[in-house]
């Protein structure tokens, strides 16, 4: 479970994030949802350490994140598992290699079981066999699943996917949200997405904290997010005419 305990940021004189709070359940995918511009990303860096918030306390199973000393902030760290929104792939390196890169420099497991580490997170992400090709010979959902190998490859406790399903297809994008599903609740990882699709807002939304203007406004799961009164939110999901159609 991660705590996130009014959270305010600034840039200059831009207040970004106006005190945000929530709790980010384990076992479950959180959701982060919200327009262009509203702070998901800031929010984000906040909770995983890329950016120190002006205020508030951001809590890892009770452990006080910037409060800690830097021996716990990195065994913190190590419980983070990150699938950057681009996939973050180094083009110079196999499927493999990118898969096993954490491994490298984060531990001292022999080559043998790292080698063996990482072909159970490419079966487990369905792309055994695949390892050694290079990012440029595979499809962009293929990429973001070697994203989630890489980013399952330490077992983490905590999992961040930024915008997982961006430049997808929708039918790979729905694979790519179960996949996300499937994991969290196998291991019974903390999850947090950070997206503006609401395919996958309504597949894969368990807990969904909705953002506006660096506030939280709402915060509920899939099925009661369309019975709504916030009107900031109802103008956010039914921006989507299919969602609209379908309220009426
Ligand atoms: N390092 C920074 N310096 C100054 N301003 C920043 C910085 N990072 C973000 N901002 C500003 O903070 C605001 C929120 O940005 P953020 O990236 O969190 O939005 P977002 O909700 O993730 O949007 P999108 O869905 O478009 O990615 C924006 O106005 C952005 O310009």
């Amino acid at each position: 479970m991660i705590e996130i305990k009014n959270i305010v940021k600034s840039f200059g004189d831009k207040e970004v994030l106006k005190g945000v709070s929530c709790i980010l359940r384990q076992g479950e995918t959180n959701l982060i949802i919200g327009g262009s511009g509203t702070g998901k990303s800031v929010l984000l860096k906040c909770i995983i350490g890329l950016i120190k918030p002006d205020e508030g306390a951001i809590l890892y199973n009770d452990r006080d994140f910037y409060n800690s000393s830097l021996e716990v902030q990195q065994s913190i760290r190590r419980e983070m598992g990150v699938l950057f929104q681009g996939g973050a792939l180094f083009d110079s390196q196999t499927v493999h290699q990118n898969i096993q890169f954490p491994l490298d420099m984060l531990t001292t497991m022999s080559e043998a079981d790292k080698r063996e580490r990482v072909e159970f997170c490419l079966q487990r992400v369905g792309l055994e066999g695949t390892g050694k090709r290079m990012p440029s010979e595979i499809s962009g959902g293929m990429k973001k699943r070697v994203g989630i190998a890489r980013a399952i490859v330490m077992n983490p406790k905590y999992l961040f996917c930024d915008e997982p399903n961006s430049g997808l297809d929708p039918l790979t994008a729905v694979k790519i949200d179960e996949l996300i599903k499937e994991i969290t609740q196998e291991y019974n990882i903390t999850t947090l997405v950070i997206t503006h699709d609401m395919n996958s807002v309504m597949e894969i939304g368990e807990n969904i904290i909705f953002l506006h203007s660096g506030h939280k406004l709402w915060e509920g799961d899939n099925q009661t997010l369309m019975h709504s009164d916030v009107a900031e939110l109802n103008e956010f999901i039914f921006a989507n005419k299919l969602l609209r159609d379908l309220r009426s």
